[in-house]
């Protein structure tokens, strides 16, 4: 596997400090050479440097909208660029609103892809829909086509056009949905497997399915660290109990590297100062390590 590793510290989509410590969190858990020791080639693009636009005042309920407009514009073009020069991407988030830049750069640069989705929430309000105005759970409505029309025109958006058909997403490990989330859903005909999915059927056949539902386009794993349970995973900073266990997050990526698919992946919604203990902290990073380690060819046997 060759991988390019941008860090992407942004925290503009939630009001939580913390997040955008995560990308060098992550890399000093070790995670590059991890990466090297079980063979990959492995390229770090560094830090994002990101502008903080003045009074940016909310626009139809969202906050922080021109910020990180022109964060995920900036993302974009690095994604890209990774892509370009051959190597699947890994985005280190961040909070979730920089799925918007990493997604539309991976379209760019590769045509259509799937996404696989592993997180609590769906994040998939539009600006009017949004109770909180946070944008890491709005990015889906800035993607897709179908809701093209729901979601207005933003300063600092003008760069994107949503790429991405709501037959090429799927769901998985949801249990913290709001209602206009859950109409959306029902309307668009998403495919979700949610913890409900995850209970009866078990994550083999949740993954089996995932893969036999979506086409063969390249995938973009879009993993939000608090899909696993808190337990596992408290450094977050809207954690749900109920969640993945270590075991069944590691084996989602296990999974899907195994497809090939594999074209880019977001880690996203670490939070180091969202853990009450170091330890809550250690075993949320180092959690979010071992899930990256599944993606490009770690395997619990050996
Ligand atoms: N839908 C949300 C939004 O703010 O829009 C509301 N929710 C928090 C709220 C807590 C109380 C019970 C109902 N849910 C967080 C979610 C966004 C998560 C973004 B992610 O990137 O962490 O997934
Ligand atoms: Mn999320
Ligand atoms: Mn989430």
């Amino acid at each position: 596997h060759s991988v390019g590793i941008i860090g992407a510290p942004f925290s503009k989509g939630q009001p939580k400090d913390g997040v955008e410590c995560a990308p060098n969190k992550l890399r000093a858990a070790g995670l590059l050479e991890r990466l090297q020791q079980q063979g990959c080639a492995v390229k770090d693009y560094g830090n994002l440097t990101f502008e903080n636009v003045a009074l940016d005042e909310p626009v139809k309920g969202s906050k922080s909208v021109r910020t990180v407009g022109s964060a995920n514009q900036r993302l974009s073009e690095a994604v890209k660029a990774v892509k370009r020069d051959g190597h699947t991407a890994v985005m280190l988030g961040g909070d979730h609103s920089l799925a918007i830049g990493s997604i539309h750069g991976h379209t760019a640069a590769v045509g259509p892809v799937s996404v696989v989705w592993v997180d609590a929430h769906a994040d998939i309000h539009t600006p009017l829909s949004s109770n909180t105005g946070n944008i890491h759970g709005q990015p889906m409505s800035y993607l897709l086509y179908e809701l093209q029309s729901k979601v207005p025109p933003l300063p600092n958006f003008s760069w994107m056009k949503p790429c991405l058909s709501s037959r090429d997403l799927v769901y998985i490990g949801l249990r913290d949905v709001d209602p206009e989330e859950h109409y959306i859903m029902k309307l668009l005909t998403v495919k979700a497997f949610s913890m409900t999915q995850v209970d009866q059927l078990g994550v083999a056949r949740v993954m089996e399915e995932t893969c036999d539902y979506l086409s063969k386009k390249p995938i973009h794993l879009s993993y939000d660290i608090d899909a696993i349970d808190p337990s596992v995973t408290p450094a977050t900073g809207t954690p749900a109990v109920g969640g993945l266990t270590y075991r069944e997050g590691i084996y989602i990526t296990e999974y899907l590297c195994q497809t090939g698919l594999l074209s880019a992946v977001d880690m996203v919604e670490v939070n180091p100062l969202r853990g009450r203990t170091e330890d809550d902290v250690h075993s949320t990073v180092s959690t979010a390590v071992d899930l990256l380690l599944g993606c490009f060819g770690r395997r619990r046997e050996g």
